[in-house]
């Protein structure tokens, strides 16, 4: 993908799907790469259209997310957007068109939002990435992912210059550094709202070929997400800093002697061949000293330093330490490190960033930026740390605070940070002046100082940016709290040394933590047992602040280019006085979600409602019960035995085998009349079996949409189909009916695309290769094989591969599904991994939902036994939009893309059950057929099996 499409497509979809959505008068406004551009007008409420639809939709993510870019796609501004460019072009825009998509998603854990933590330095609006939900260590935010460009060396260059005749250029983007391929590429989508924080509580890693943020402490609702991007990216020793962290301990920005204009800004701006960090390259230690004199080694166990800001790379070389500038100035990126689990070195663009810190509104006196907070001050605190006034949902339990972060359990902290206070103090006293301390927290002294350390029982606010009380986190680097971050506070105790030693043991725990954590999810869902003690902020005058009544934080004062825009009280005067007032942030919530923040639409049983491909409707109904598992694990011990001593004989068993297949599915249901499972307690046959089928000893799916299979008493079950061992497989979807096949633009986009809306790489073949009249054609053929499938083989669910294109399936017809025999939108909801089959959240477990397992128990951190087979498959060409950037460009890539939100980690009851449904029963009628020695099977399957999971 090239770096002027990405900057243009993310200039448009973050306009479109966070700037213009649910925000009315209070914009998110999104710092573009070229903010000059034009971009077609496009009706707001048509796009909150298409995401009310996809945060109300009972479906899968992936699922939910492509219908969305499908709808977003047929919209005519965007239509007209697109009509230059190629499929290529338009694949990579539907793919970075999901990942602002995916935000929204009830699922989801993060939202965008207002900040000012950097606003009142830089003049701008900042926006910041906040949790929504409680996150626990480990918990991997899937949705927050960014779209790659490879940059050429010129516009790597072009992009750290300083544009002197547009001075609306930001460099807010990141540029990710490709180890192997010894290259930058732009980083753009919702990750690059991510703030960088000294101590920051995420951290980016690469989990095959994505790159997304793992959780590095316990983060409560409403902190803000932040990452680390480097030692230098904001000056010598981020001296520039205006972090929370750096707030708390009077650092970088907050420092007392501070100056803004310093002059390592300069050098940014001009070539790029320079950074900020290359200028702390030549910085001597002890210039890092006096800027971070209590400075202790950098707590974040992935980074090493490079000649710009670095947020992920490989585990530090033993006593690798802070001040490394030199040798990772002469470490070339390529040189492997250790272990190469991350092989990017995450950088941010340290250009203009500091051209623009150093550069923008100065403070005449040379003083802390703090002291000349504006009033456009707002980043929405945390939930924790909200006093609930109002709304029940705005509390939290007790068991949440404890896994909330360290910070709730120190020393209070509020950040200066406090926009309504501040403009009120200085709305009385008309003079910045009347900041007395000159941090700005003069407006309730009590609250605003650290000796507000004295209120231990009241609950604050994070606040990473806001005008609203602001809590210490806990995290001071002098203070760990060991339970809420043993790594960091391993890291802190221990020296270089240690480190090392410390990593390992902490890798080790991650490993451990990443099988039995508990889902995020689990901390947010909790009933509060006791409201916590509501604490009114006061302004200056002694009155109480206006709150917001859902979140309880201080309603904001929000201003864009030095005019504020919210929170005057001209949105609350024209409502009655004692009205509750939200939010910006909770307004924009309610519209979204028709719920309270920071509740969102949760589909109930959308697993379960979902059809799936491969999945026999009768199993799902089925229970596992304690004695069949006995029994199947008898049978389980017996095979394996006798697989033992199968060993030398495994290759016969391959031509058995095809001969088993062959007969497999009336073996099959031969097994099923004469030998009933113990496992399969409660068979229930749905209407979906056509009584031909039933003849024919083979099952066929309904052509209809099993939204909700109604359950009829209809012996006798037909068998379950076949099922391959192995990985789990998507099951492609269909193309989808061309409406109007003279209109070629639409032909595009009504192409079927991926789950993220991408069209597959045979599609774009088939389009080009294909009149109107053969789509025409095929169609027909469609209709007759559903009759004929619906008659006789059509029960015969595939086993393809997932990366068999709609084209094999339609071309093949002997391999067509039953489900691509029903209507396209019931094909649509098929694109399900087949892992998820064996999973019967329903049957197994009192919440069935198997997707919230998945995505939260599952989802962590591993590198999984599978997941480098998309490396293994495709190499990463960030350039291309089937490589990184673009990662559901083909049919295979639609699998590659789910499998790690929804990484398949079986617990052993699912794994037994899975492996019994498609094994035991084979098994039987292998013995039944007596032909073959059982041994000499089992492990030929044991073999397949290995190979099947092989990418
Ligand atoms: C990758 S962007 C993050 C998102 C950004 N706030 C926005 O609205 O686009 C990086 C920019 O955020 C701001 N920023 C983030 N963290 C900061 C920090 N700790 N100190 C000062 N500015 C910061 C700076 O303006 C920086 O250039």
């Amino acid at each position: 993908m090239h770096m002027r499409d990405l900057s243009k497509d993310d200039d448009f979809l973050s306009h479109l799907l966070v700037e213009k959505l649910g925000t009315g008068t209070v914009p998110l406004l999104v710092h573009k790469m070229d903010s000059s551009r034009r971009l077609p007008k496009t009706d707001t409420q048509a796009l909150m259209a298409i995401v009310r639809r996809l945060v109300t939709s009972k479906g899968l993510l992936n699922v939910v997310v492509k219908t969305a870019v499908d709808e977003l796609l047929e919209l005519s501004p965007i239509r007209y957007y697109l009509k230059s460019y190629t499929q290529k072009q338009i694949n990579a825009f539907a793919t970075h068109a999901s990942r602002y998509f995916e935000l929204y998603h009830p699922s989801g854990s993060i939202e965008i939002a207002h900040t000012s933590r950097y606003s009142h330095h830089t003049g701008k609006s900042e926006l910041c990435i906040l949790a929504t939900r409680n996150l626990a260590v480990g918990a991997v935010v899937t949705e927050l992912k960014g779209s790659m460009a490879n940059l050429t060396d010129e516009e790597d260059k072009e992009l750290k210059r300083t544009d002197l005749r547009n001075s609306d250029i930001r460099r807010d983007f990141s540029v990710i550094h490709s180890k192997s391929m010894k290259k930058n590429h732009l980083f753009l989508g919702p990750a690059r709202f991510v703030n960088h924080d000294c101590d920051n509580n995420c951290e980016l890693f690469r989990e095959g070929k994505y790159i997304t943020f793992r959780v590095l402490r316990p983060i409560a609702i409403g902190e803000e997400i932040t990452a680390h991007y480097g030692d230098g990216y904001f000056g010598k020793k981020n001296r520039h800093c205006l972090c929370e962290t750096c707030e708390k301990n009077g650092r970088g920005g907050y420092s007392p002697d501070h100056h803004n204009d310093e002059p390592e800004s300069s050098s940014d701006s001009s070539s790029g061949s320079g950074s900020d960090s290359d200028s702390d390259s030549d910085t001597s230690s002890s210039d890092a000293e006096s800027d971070h004199p209590e400075k202790k080694p950098d707590l974040n166990i992935n980074e090493r330093r490079t000649r710009r800001g670095v947020y992920a790379v490989t585990k530090p070389k033993e006593n690798d330490s802070d001040d490394s500038d030199n040798e990772d100035d002469e470490d070339p990126v390529g040189t492997p490190q250790g272990d190469g689990e991350i092989e990017l070195l995450a950088e941010l663009d340290t250009g203009s960033e500091l051209t623009s810190l150093a550069t923008s509104s100065p403070p005449s006196d040379g003083s802390s930026p703090a002291k000349h907070a504006t009033p456009d001050l707002m980043t929405p605190s945390r939930r924790d740390g909200a006093s609930p006034l109002s709304s029940s949902l705005t509390e939290l339990t007790s068991s949440t605070r404890r896994s909330t972060p360290k910070s709730n359990q120190s020393t209070p902290f509020r950040s200066i940070i406090a926009t309504r206070r501040q403009h009120n103090a200085k709305s009385e006293s008309r003079a910045p002046a009347s900041v007395p301390d000159g941090k700005g927290k003069s407006a309730k002294p009590t609250n605003a100082s650290p000796s507000c350390s004295a209120e231990p029982s009241k609950r604050l606010t994070r606040s990473a940016s806001s005008m609203m009380l602001s809590d210490n986190k806990g995290k001071g680097k002098a203070t760990p709290t060991p339970t809420a971050t043993p790594r960091a506070a391993r890291f802190q105790k221990g020296g270089s040394k240690d480190k090392t030693k410390d990593e390992e043991t902490v890798k080790k725990e991650e490993v451990d933590t990443r099988v039995l954590r508990a889902r995020p999810s689990l901390a947010v869902q909790e009933t509060p047992k006791e409201s916590p003690k509501p604490d009114i902020p006061h302004g200056p005058d002694g009155k109480p602040l206006p709150t917001c009544s859902t979140c309880s934080n201080v309603l904001p004062l929000i201003a864009v280019d030095s005019k504020v825009v919210w929170g005057l009280g001209a949105e609350v005067s024209k409502k009655k006085k004692n009205v509750k007032q939200d939010c910006p942030r909770c307004l924009r919530h309610f519209a979204i979600y028709q719920r309270p923040w920071p509740s969102r639409v949760t589909p109930r049983g959308a697993i379960s409602e979902t059809p799936r491909e491969e999945t026999p409707v009768e199993v799902i109904t089925k229970k596992v019960t304690h004695k069949g598992l006995s029994f199947l694990d008898r049978k389980l011990a017996a095979a394996a035995s006798a697989s033992a001593s199968a060993a030398n004989s495994r290759k016969s068993m391959k031509h058995a085998r095809v001969e088993e297949e062959e007969e497999e599915e009336p073996r099959s249901n031969k097994r099923r009349k004469s030998e009933p499972e113990p496992v399969l307690q409660k068979t229930k046959v749905t209407k979906t079996y056509s009584s031909s089928a039933s003849k024919k000893n083979k099952r066929v799916a309904s052509p209809e949409p099993v939204e909700e299979p109604v359950v009829v008493e209809e012996p006798p079950a037909p068998a379950p189909p076949k099922r391959k061992r192995g990985r789990p497989r998507l099951i492609t979807p269909p193309r989808v009916k061309l409406e109007d096949a003279a209109d070629a633009d639409k032909a595009v986009l009504s192409q079927p695309r991926s789950n993220n809306g991408r069209f597959g790489r045979k599609d774009r073949f088939r389009r080009r290769g294909r009149s109107m009249s053969s789509c025409n054609s095929a169609q027909k053929k469609r209709a007759e094989e559903k009759e004929d499938n619906s008659e006789s083989d059509g029960g015969r669910a595939s086993n393809k591969r997932s990366h068999d294109s709609v084209d094999d399936v339609e071309e093949l017809p002997r391999k067509k599904t039953s489900a691509q025999v029903g209507q396209d939108e019931a094909i649509v909801q098929r694109v399900l991994p087949r892992p998820m089959s064996g999973f019967r959240g329903g049957g197994l477990f009192s919440n069935p939902n198997p997707l919230q397992y998945a995505l939260h128990a599952w989802a962590g951190p591993v590198v999984l036994d599978d997941s480098s087979s998309d490396d293994e498959k495709h190499p990463e060409t960030p350039d291309d939009v089937d490589s990184l950037a673009a990662d559901i460009a083909t049919p295979e890539e639609d699998v590659t893309s789910f499998v790690p939100t929804l990484t398949y980690k079986p617990s052993p009851f699912v794994f037994a059950k899975s492996r019994w449904n498609a094994r035991a029963g084979s098994m039987k009628q292998s013995y039944a057929a007596a032909t073959i020695d059982i041994a000499e099977k089992q492990a030929y399957l044991a073999d397949e099996e290995v190979s099947d999971a092989a990418p």
